[in-house]
């Protein structure tokens, strides 16, 4: 704690904060319905003024005095509020007042959007204002309806404008809060009014049609037919130019709205153009006008002042940026073409690229060289430079030339600060971005995790794995808020990750009944495995129900409030699983892991859930096939063995890696080398010190509840061994109909184990049915009368 204190005060200036009004939830309760019961007391009062109002008035000045009472609905004070609004005010526009407290009562209660709430009062007044001068206006016959406000504000005007005046700017004023308040256009009165305009030329024209039609009986008939003859050519002819069709010419005219085009004057003919605009359902509606509303969702809201770490936190190292040795350069160059020369390899360009740690000499052979040969010779040539970790690339993929990759003597550090700082990390649009390191032509290399779908991480240990796990988690930090990425951390050796416990309540995922977030325990590791898979299950069903094929898509239908909240939708936050040390896993508990992981690299791509996986020890019985076909992402370090190097990457290379950071990477076909970021514990602290110093979510994001199979061996409970809420949890089950552990845990106030425990004993007693996955436990039991017998049966 201290030392969060020391660092914010460092980083922070002393300024004058502005005191902040936030109200806690009771108090929103208690504010907002004094608001609306203001509201409705209010209107009651004013509509009592129209009635008593006269009667009051010789009231008002008695106020204090208790003998005397009034006849408004609601005595005394009811009579002097609606003397001062009605009379004294604004008139019957005193009503809006009374609409803008209830409606701000409402608003205070369901949190709305404050902004929204000021823009109502603001043209809310506007328009009392208006309505109070309009009734003002005329005064002389209704004194009431404007108050004095608008009588005086009328007086005044009129002294200057006269009545013709003041009708007119009134009018404007109107025209104006139309215009800016509606955004109507002069096409929308247009529009209005011509279909008025047609309304009562049809009804007319039915009306005329039917009047038509009615013959007496006691006619002549020939004189009926002539009539009824005349009565349908007149509807002909005068239905005729409303069904002519023109040829439209201009394109721009049509407009998605129905546009009325008028004809020449001569030729007197009316033309409606209308194309359907796409019919929106009624969800789709409902969602605009929420959007409309309060805007669309914002998941970061309930962190809204969450600030992101800044670069500071990062260590600028002095040895970084490219040195060149023109010295080094020259003397491998000379080698390379001497060696070369000795196999009787002639060479017609050569091309150096120095890379933080390696330099790519390019090499166009002369005509007719078998690049095989060159192939062959490279531990010649590695030989013959005398340098350790050098990789020849024959062909390069796509360039047609030899790469000879060398190792710099001094190799400079790539730091986390100078990929986080680059254009590309700070620009890109990825999901899941990561700034891997640096290419070796120097280009910071970002990938998108997101795409990947899975990440495999394998190196010789002390190579720089855990330094590129803290780089991936680091990268996220950075670009993600905690709303939008959740962690769910594994680290059996329990000091690599550790510094993340800072951040538990913003980033990490954890299971319900863990106290710790981050899992070091293998055991429990199966559990969270388990619960990630359940989480997918259920993303998939939400996926299903709101019709969308992935994560981003779902995410982005639920910030426009096309998915309802009530039917179980949610912002769905992606979620990066990293494991440490997965051979320690598959060791201690091989299929149980290996099992949910293939589940969850095979299906859970879609639904936001991404698994990073970190090995040392990169053999087959670890990195199995089925891992390898769902992890086409994959990260070496180096190795010490080419058969390492082709368990981890289907080649060799990573054998002649450098270390420190220096790594191959590819996603399924061309590898690349990449000198990966550095990022030392110490920054990862200060990154985390930040994070965790800030306004957290109540808890770590909580992962569905998982019952693992170990508790379903004890099904024979003696019955005296049975816990003394057996007979209450039994209870609770059937009256609820609902066989989990975590009704129980919530009505009966139990941790998650006892209650775990309770459904295991429920179980042996054939109470609720076995374990079911996701779902809830069916239970047996129809009705308490039928627990009681059952229970009663077992004890006698
Ligand atoms: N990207 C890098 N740039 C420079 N030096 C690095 C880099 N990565 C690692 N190193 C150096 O290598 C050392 C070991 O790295 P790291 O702890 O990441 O290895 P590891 O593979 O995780 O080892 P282990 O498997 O034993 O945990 C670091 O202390 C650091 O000095």
């Amino acid at each position: 704690m201290a030392k969060k204190k020391t660092n914010t005060t460092k980083t922070t200036k002393p300024k004058v904060k502005a005191p902040r009004f936030k109200l806690s939830n009771q108090q929103k309760l208690v504010l907002g319905s004094f608001l609306m019961i203001a509201g409705v007391l209010l209107f009651i009062a004013f509509v009592s003024y129209f009635f008593t109002g006269n009667n009051d008035q010789s009231t008002l000045s008695e106020f204090t005095n208790k003998a005397v009472e009034s006849d408004n609905w609601l005595n005394k004070l009811g009579a002097w509020v609606s003397d001062f609004f009605i009379y004294r005010g604004f008139g019957v526009a005193s009503f809006i007042f009374a609409g803008l407290i209830l409606l701000s009562g409402v608003f205070v209660l369901i949190n709305g959007n404050k902004s929204k709430l000021f823009k109502h009062w603001f043209w809310s007044v506007l328009i009392i204002i208006w309505i109070s001068i309009l009734f003002g206006f005329f005064s002389e016959k209704w004194n009431v309806l404007g108050g004095t406000i608008g009588f005086e504000m009328n007086a005044y005007l009129q002294v200057y404008l006269g009545k013709i005046g003041t009708a007119l700017l009134l009018f404007f004023g109107l025209i104006i809060y139309l215009a800016i308040r509606f955004r109507m256009t002069f096409d929308t009165f247009k529009n209005m009014f011509s279909a008025v305009k047609k309304d009562i030329s049809d009804n007319l024209k039915d009306s005329k049609t039917n009047d038509d039609l009615i013959v007496p009986l006691d006619n002549d008939l020939s004189a009926e037919a002539e009539d009824i003859k005349s009565a349908f050519s007149l509807t002909i002819e005068e239905s005729k130019p409303e069904e002519t069709i023109i040829p439209v010419q201009k394109k721009e005219e049509l407009k998605p709205t129905p546009k009325i085009v008028e004809q020449d004057e001569e030729q007197d003919m009316q033309m409606e153009v209308e194309t359907v605009a796409e019919e929106l359902s009624e969800t789709d509606n409902l969602a605009n006008k929420l959007v409309e509303d309060f805007g669309q969702f914002d998941p970061t809201l309930e962190l809204k002042k969450y600030q992101f770490p800044s670069l500071d936190l990062l260590k600028k190292y002095e040895s970084e940026g490219i040195t060149i040795n023109q010295e080094e350069l020259e003397e491998n160059k000379n080698r390379i073409v001497d060696t070369l020369n000795n196999y009787k390899i002639g060479i017609s360009s050569i091309k150096a690229t120095i890379g933080p740690t390696v330099t790519l000499y390019e090499i166009i052979p002369e005509a007719g060289v078998r690049i095989s040969k060159i192939k062959n010779l490279e531990d010649d040539i590695a030989l013959s430079l005398s340098a350790l970790g050098i990789r020849i690339i024959a062909p390069i993929p796509g360039k047609g030339t030899i790469g000879i990759e060398v190792p710099n003597k001094n190799s400079t550090i790539v730091s986390m600060r100078s990929v986080i700082a680059s254009q590309k990390f700070q620009k890109s649009e990825m999901f899941l971005p990561i700034a891997l390191g640096k290419t070796i032509s120097n280009e910071t290399y970002v990938v998108d995790l997101a795409k990947m779908p899975h990440l495999l991480m394998a190196g010789a240990t002390g190579q720089g794995k855990s330094v590129g796990l803290n780089a991936v988690l680091t990268s996220l930090l950075y670009k993600k808020h905690p709303a939008e990425v959740k962690f769910v951390l594994v680290d059996p050796k329990k000091v690599e990750l550790t510094l993340f416990n800072k951040i538990e309540r913003h980033y990490l995922a954890k299971l319900p009944d863990s106290e710790e977030a981050i899992i070091t325990d293998n055991k429990k590791v199966i559990n969270t495995l388990n619960s990630l898979c359940i989480e997918m299950d259920n993303r998939y069903e939400l996926l299903k129900n709101a019709l969308c094929r992935n994560i981003a898509e779902y995410n982005v239908k639920f910030k426009a409030r096309k998915l309802n909240p009530n039917d179980g939708h949610q912002f769905l936050p992606y979620i990066v699983l990293v494991v440490d040390e997965f051979a320690d896993l598959i060791m201690t508990a091989g299929k149980e892991v290996e099992t949910p992981i293939a589940r969850l690299a095979q299906l859970a791509r879609a639904i936001g859930i991404h698994l990073i996986i970190a090995t040392q020890r990169p053999s087959v019985n670890v990195i199995t096939g089925i891992i390898k076909a769902n992890f086409p992402a994959r990260i070496a370090f180096r190795v010490t063995s080419k058969i390492d190097s082709r368990t981890i990457l289907d080649g060799s290379g990573a054998d002649q890696l450098i270390g420190r950071g220096d790594m191959l990477f590819t996603q399924g076909n061309e590898m690349i080398r990449i000198q990966c970021a550095f990022v030392d514990t110490p920054e990862v602290e200060r990154i985390t010190d930040f994070i965790g110093s800030q306004k957290a979510y109540p808890d770590a994001y909580l992962l569905p509840e998982y019952v693992g199979e170990e508790s379903g061996t004890s099904l024979d409970v003696d019955i005296s061994d049975r816990d003394v809420l057996f007979r209450d949890a039994a209870e609770i089950i059937v009256t609820a109909q609902q066989g989990s552990a975590s009704l129980l845990q919530r009505k009966l106030k139990l941790g998650y184990n006892r209650a775990g425990r309770l459904i295991d004993q429920l179980e042996a007693a054939g109470i609720v049915g076995g374990f079911e996955g996701s779902k809830a436990r069916q239970v047996l039991m129809p009705d308490l009368t039928a627990l009681n017998q059952l229970l009663d049966n077992e004890t006698s």
